[in-house]
């Protein structure tokens, strides 16, 4: 990737997933600012990661070509507000990763005519395996498209999404994803517990076992239904643990927990989007 200064606003859980992908695969900690309001978190960035931090959020804008602005949904409005002045001043590229927050409503916020990609990473960023999408507003040139999806694709997928009420689909499929997992993982645990192993051996064979199911998943051609199939023998352990699944609503299940993070990503930029 092409060196830029990029600024993060906020440097709270993704941020700290992001930046420590991006500085995992080659990317200056020197090129790299934060700002965020407790001073006990700008002090772990520079002793873990070693980047430049403020507490001013202004300052940050002022020192980099790209500003992440990685602060709650909830106070994005004051902190937009805040950096229009300093983002008037110059050519910025913005990057919101705010779950349901409209790009109208930010650019709004901004003063209007600010390029905004609004894009929806999820935390596996940290390890390089994130998954994001991107829509850019109509200010956003091709050269800045190239670099929002670069400083995403240097932590995982990336990929842009034609319409940009999609992001409330992706943020409730790979945004909040990976919690779903974990919440399986957990569920696992808890019952491999009951079943009588114990917890160091029980959490590595699901931890192994989720891994070498997502490796088989994007390697293999086939589909999850018929990857699935090749795990259940007739009459065998399997069988009776997806027919206990299904049988208790398993999918509906999740397409009701899909459906409630949808749902709540629309009604959050209802609430919380520009008048
Ligand atoms: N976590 C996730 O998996 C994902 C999160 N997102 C989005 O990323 C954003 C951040 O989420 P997440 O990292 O989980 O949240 P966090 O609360 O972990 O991080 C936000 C950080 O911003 C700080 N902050 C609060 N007010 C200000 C301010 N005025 N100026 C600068 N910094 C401030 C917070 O400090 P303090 O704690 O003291 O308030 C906190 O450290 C959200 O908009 C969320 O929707 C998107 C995809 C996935
Ligand atoms: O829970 C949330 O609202 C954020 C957005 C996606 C993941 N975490």
């Amino acid at each position: 990737m092409k060196t830029k200064t990029i600024g993060f606003i906020g440097g709270g859980n993704m941020a700290t997933s992001l930046i420590s992908g991006l500085i995992a695969s080659g990317h200056s900690p020197q090129q790299i600012w934060v700002s965020d309001a407790a001073p006990a978190t700008l002090q772990a960035h520079t002793d873990q990661l070693h980047v430049n931090i403020s507490a001013s959020n202004e300052t940050v804008v002022n020192e980099v070509e790209v500003v992440v602005l990685a602060v709650k949904p909830q106070v994005l409005r004051d902190v937009a507000l805040q950096i229009a002045p300093s983002l008037k001043q110059k050519n910025v590229l913005v990057v919101s990763i705010a779950a349901g927050i409209s790009q109208q409503s930010l650019s709004q916020w901004l003063g209007g005519e600010v390029a905004i990609v609004r894009c929806m990473p999820n935390t596996p960023a940290l390890v390089q395996t994130g998954a994001t999408a991107l829509h850019a507003n109509a200010n956003v040139d091709d050269e800045q498209k190239d670099l929002a999806e670069n400083i995403l694709r240097a932590v995982g997928l990336a990929l842009w999404v034609n319409d940009e009420s999609q992001l409330d689909a992706v943020t409730a499929v790979s945004g909040s994803g990976p919690a779903y997992f974990f919440l399986l993982m957990e569920a696992m645990e808890k019952a491999a517990l009951e079943l009588g192993l114990d917890e160091h051996s029980a959490r590595l064979l699901i931890q192994q076992t989720a891994l070498g199911a997502a490796k088989i998943a994007l390697e293999s051609s086939e589909s999850p239904a018929q990857l699935r199939a090749r795990v259940t023998s007739p009459g065998g352990t399997t069988q009776q643990a997806i027919e206990t699944f299904v049988q208790n609503g398993f999918v509906e299940l999740v397409a009701k927990a899909l459906h409630a993070a949808r749902d709540r990503s629309i009604e959050m930029s209802r609430q919380l989007g520009a008048d």
